[in-house]
């Protein structure tokens, strides 16, 4: 089997035995870090996927958003391969669509020239290669809009080893997952431990 196929298969199939109270708090603990990040708290017009089945819950990063002020617009597939984005007031905007994945019901297009991808993914490396489900939606849009900035959110159960690159494939500039935050550019990886070592250092030094 191709490896693509292989890991997208293993990652979902991870995703689906995670316990759902397990994946609650995991959802909780990339939310503080979506919403903690400069790239979020700097954005205006937030291109954020809605979650459906065992995806990272996107409903709370939504809703925070549109309490700041901020602007939010979601995914509405329109052909093969294609999406547009179209703002929403509130979720309850949402309506189940394409492969039963809620949709804007309204028509309100979304072009800024600057805006955030908060990108969804089935599987992804600390390279930032990316795994989704196999259709290329974010491929083309990203590389229709190459100014946006990006985000992915996982679930660490979705991080593997290596991932093999195609040359079409649009990384997220971070991957946050509820254990760490993958610095893609720069190939880091600062996993909450590493945070915590650093505060006990701090604290340490400062005495
Ligand atoms: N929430 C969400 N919205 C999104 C995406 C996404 O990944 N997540 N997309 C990103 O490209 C686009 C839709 N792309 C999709 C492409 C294929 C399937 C699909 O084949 N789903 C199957 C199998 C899923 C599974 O096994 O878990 C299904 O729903 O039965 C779903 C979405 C736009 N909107
Ligand atoms: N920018 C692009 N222009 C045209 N075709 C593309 C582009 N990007 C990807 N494709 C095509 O889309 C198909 C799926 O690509 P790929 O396997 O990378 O999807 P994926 O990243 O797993 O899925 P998705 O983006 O839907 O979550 C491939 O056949 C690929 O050739």
């Amino acid at each position: 089997m191709e490896t693509k196929t292989r890991i997208r298969k293993q990652a979902l199939a991870a995703r689906k035995i995670t316990p759902e109270s397990v994946r609650k708090q995991a959802d909780l603990d990339i939310m503080k870090k979506v919403t903690g990040h400069p790239l979020f708290e700097e954005a205006k017009d937030i291109y954020c996927y809605a979650s459906y089945q065992t995806e990272v819950d996107t409903y709370g990063i939504i809703e925070y958003a549109l309490s700041r002020e901020k602007r939010v617009a979601v995914p509405r597939v329109t052909g093969d391969g294609t999406m547009e984005f179209h703002y929403i007031q509130s979720v309850s905007d949402l309506s189940p669509g394409y492969q039963g994945i809620p949709e804007p019901v309204k028509r309100d297009p979304a072009d800024t020239p600057e805006g955030l991808v908060i990108m969804p993914g089935v599987a992804f490396d600390a390279e930032g290669h990316r795994v989704g489900y196999g259709k290329g939606f974010y491929d083309r849009y990203l590389s229709a809009h190459p100014n946006y900035r990006r985000i992915a959110v996982a679930f660490e159960s979705q991080m593997f080893d290596e991932i093999p690159a195609d040359a079409h494939d649009l990384c997220p500039e971070y991957i946050l997952t509820e254990c760490a935050v993958y610095a893609v550019d720069t190939n880091i990886k600062i996993s909450d431990k590493d945070e915590t070592d650093e505060k006990i250092r701090k604290q340490q030094t400062e005495k």
